[in-house]
């Protein structure tokens, strides 16, 4: 049997292994964290899932060499950190079929993961697995449906069916670019529905932010050549509808607390941050009308407040839908 590998043992890279593990798959967890990981690998529960016990099949490892043993590796740490995962265990990693996990732009290039592996790992294909999907829904064996985006249709559909499990059901796409970018700004879009409700303006200032922002998002992923109809589906729309109205989210937790103007834990991942900002300055130098991320990169890097942000969107010339 194929071993899957996952680099990375966060909340999303943990619950992606009992899943793939429960449906009886030979499944290797690589963490670099040597302490966190012998208390992984002993105690079976990870901090970041309460309650999920990592079945006793998942091998686990703080050594990146066992990942030469697993055919596909899924890459699950957060987008800021694939760039130094590759620059350190690129070799390693290369000659794998690397299907990048994670949802967002990388600050320092403007790049999405999939660009980041293809120079990282010339001798990959890379691929992406991206959608509506909590970590926590995923452990307890919750129905999910996420979209698999590979380049190469063979390798695609060769994922797609050893990654899908009866509760995980994976829609194969070629569009890669559409999928992750999908992904990594619905999470801006969670940010802003976040601020939205936490400031108190209410559930159909929601609906229209979730709406234009949509659109925003349609409009930059189609000047990246992405296909229309992937924004529509699961890593795009699906995505957006997930977290901007479930407090499950992260981003979408952080935005309300800065609509609240309580404190908000810096430890915690919230993709969409770094990814507001990315996005924002490719934007403003491609000329791409981008004004919900514009008004969340303003807002989080304290440059506007949210009322500033807010009589600014709303002042913007009036148009056709
Ligand atoms: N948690 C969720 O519900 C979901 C998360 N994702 C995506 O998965 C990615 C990872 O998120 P989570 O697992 O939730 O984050 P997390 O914060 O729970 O865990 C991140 C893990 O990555 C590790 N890490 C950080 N930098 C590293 C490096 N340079 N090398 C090796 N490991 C490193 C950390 O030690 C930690 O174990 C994110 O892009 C997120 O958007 C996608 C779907 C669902
Ligand atoms: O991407 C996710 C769900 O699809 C997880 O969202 P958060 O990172 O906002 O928690």
């Amino acid at each position: 049997m194929t071993r899957i590998g996952i680099a990375g043992a966060g909340a999303f890279g943990v619950a992606l292994a009992v899943a793939l593990a429960q449906a009886g798959r030979a499944v290797t967890l690589w963490g670099r964290d040597t302490a966190g990981i012998e208390a992984l690998r002993t105690r079976r529960e990870s901090p970041r899932l309460n309650g999920v016990i990592l079945p006793e099949t998942v091998s686990v490892t703080a050594e990146i060499g066992e990942m030469a043993a697993c055919g596909p590796v899924l890459l699950a740490v957060p987008m800021q950190a694939l760039s130094g995962l590759l620059t350190q265990h690129g070799a390693a990693l290369d000659g794998r079929t690397l299907v990048a996990c994670c949802k967002g732009v990388d600050l320092a290039t403007g790049r999405g993961p999939s660009a980041l592996i293809a120079e990282a790992c010339p001798g990959t294909t890379p691929a992406v697995l991206t959608g509506p999907s909590f970590a926590a829904d995923i452990a307890r064996g919750l129905p999910t449906a996420l979209t698999l985006a590979c380049a190469d249709a063979e390798t695609g559909a060769r994922l797609q069916e050893r990654l899908s499990t009866p509760a995980l059901r994976l829609y194969r796409s070629l569009d890669v670019i559409g999928a992750e970018l999908g992904g990594a700004l619905k999470n801006v879009m969670a940010i802003a529905s976040g601020i939205v409700i936490g400031s108190g303006l209410g559930e159909s200032a929601r609906a229209a932010l979730i709406t234009r922002g949509f659109a925003e998002m349609q409009r930059f992923a189609r000047a990246y050549g992405a296909e229309p109809e992937t924004l529509a589906g699961l890593s795009g729309f699906g995505d957006l509808v997930l977290t901007c109205t479930s407090a499950q989210s992260r981003n979408f937790r952080y935005g309300a607390a800065l609509g609240e103007g309580a404190y908000f834990d810096p430890q915690i991942t919230v993709e969409g941050a770094a990814t507001a900002r990315a996005v924002a300055a490719i934007a403003k130098a491609r000329g791409i009308d981008m004004p919900v991320t514009q008004s969340v990169a303003h807002v989080i890097d304290g440059r506007r407040s949210i009322q500033e942000a807010v009589k600014i969107l709303l002042s913007r010339p009036l148009k056709e839908e």
